[in-house]
């Protein structure tokens, strides 16, 4: 395994069909989900030279947290069906390299088992319309450890992913369930249900429920990046859900100039779909991402060799971000300025 691309032709041959196709699959036609990655093709970097980049330091500090790179893994459903040690060998891997994991509401571990292997956790969520037992999750999670709520916007209904319709792939394989679902150790699962009435109000609603960072994911309009701002979150993630919910929604890497514009450095912008390089990382970072998040590549390094392989994932991206930044004359995250972006047409 040299690039993630190996990882994911890897991932391929190992996994059931169904269980492939729901961990690569976008919504409808998949547009979004192809644009992620051609989105970052369209962009060039103008690196510097003679920079004495002799020694880089790859860190960043997010929320307030020291990241050893600015690559975190983003929230995925269901680490089991890709490989028994599921999220707690992703929580593992995350710990040795020295970044946050942002936990999926659809783990088929508990939030407290995950907690267990000293990872800094992120806690995502969907709002659920239970309200109370939404409350009496935040209160687990606060609990388990977790140093932020992450809650994903841009799913007021499930996206339609044609591969799961055509596997009839719906419910998780007997003895795997969403364990942060359960009201008890032994009590049965609730389905995560997504809530189409949501509003802005919600913010202010977990605001007065909880002390934790609020972390709004799936941003992608300007305007709401503005009204983040204003109702009181801490961080937002750009993001199209890698492409799951509404195909035809912008590229994440497309949507991130204007929201960080809008933003205007009053919270972290964060980035997650189609990252697969480090020069990827570079380009986001550069465009005005405090960080950025993988999803996929990270299954899929689960998928070949449980904890390890996710370890493996995570230390190409840092040797190929390291190789990226050298080569544009980067010593540390903050030497990545704009001007390294080159879209279309040399205009300088
Ligand atoms: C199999 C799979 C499951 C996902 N599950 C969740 C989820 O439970 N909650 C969530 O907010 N996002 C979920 N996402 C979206 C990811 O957090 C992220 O936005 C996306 O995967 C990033 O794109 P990438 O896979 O191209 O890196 C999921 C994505 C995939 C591929
Ligand atoms: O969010 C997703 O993309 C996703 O696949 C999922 C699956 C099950 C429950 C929640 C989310």
């Amino acid at each position: 395994m040299i690039s993630l691309a190996d990882a994911e032709r890897a991932a391929a041959t190992l996994l059931e069909p169904a269980h492939y196709d729901f961990f690569a699959g976008g919504a409808d036609d998949e547009r979004t989900l192809r644009s992620n990655v051609d989105a970052f093709d369209r962009h060039r970097l103008l690196p510097r030279v003679l920079r004495g980049v002799g020694k880089r330091d790859l860190g960043v500090e997010v929320l307030g947290q020291p990241l050893s790179m600015p690559v975190m893994v983003a929230p995925t459903a269901f680490h089991r069906l890709a490989h028994p040690d599921g999220e707690v060998g992703t929580a593992r891997a995350a710990a040795a390299s020295g970044t946050v994991m942002i936990l999926s509401m659809a783990a088929t571990q508990p939030v407290e088992q995950v907690a267990a292997t000293g990872v800094r956790l992120w806690f995502q969520m969907y709002v659920q319309p239970d309200r109370a037992f939404t409350e009496r999750l935040v209160r687990r999670v606060e609990a388990a450890g977790c140093a932020a709520l992450v809650v994903s916007v841009d799913s007021p209904v499930f996206g339609r992913r044609l591969r799961d319709l055509r596997h009839d792939f719906g419910d998780l394989p007997a003895g795997l369930a969403c364990e942060n679902m359960r009201e008890s150790g032994t009590g049965p699962p609730r389905a995560v249900a997504f809530d189409a009435a949501l509003d802005w109000s919600v913010v202010g609603w977990l605001r007065g429920i909880t002390t934790l960072p609020i972390v709004l994911k799936g941003i992608l309009h300007p305007d709401d990046a503005r009204l983040a701002v204003g109702h009181g979150a801490d961080a937002v993630i750009v993001s199209n859900h890698g492409g799951r919910q509404l195909d035809g929604a912008v590229a994440s890497i497309d949507a991130l100039p204007a929201v960080v514009e809008a933003v205007g450095g009053r919270l972290p912008v964060l980035l997650d779909g189609g990252v697969r390089r480090g020069t990827d990382v570079v380009t986001a970072l550069a465009l005005g991402a405090a960080a950025v998040a993988v999803g996929r590549p990270v299954l899929w390094g689960l998928t070949v060799a449980g904890e390890h392989g996710v370890r493996q994932v995570l230390e190409l991206l840092r040797d190929d971000l390291d190789r990226a930044m050298v080569l544009c004359g980067a010593d540390r995250v903050a030497a990545l300025t704009r001007d390294v972006v080159h879209v279309g047409r040399c205009s300088w």
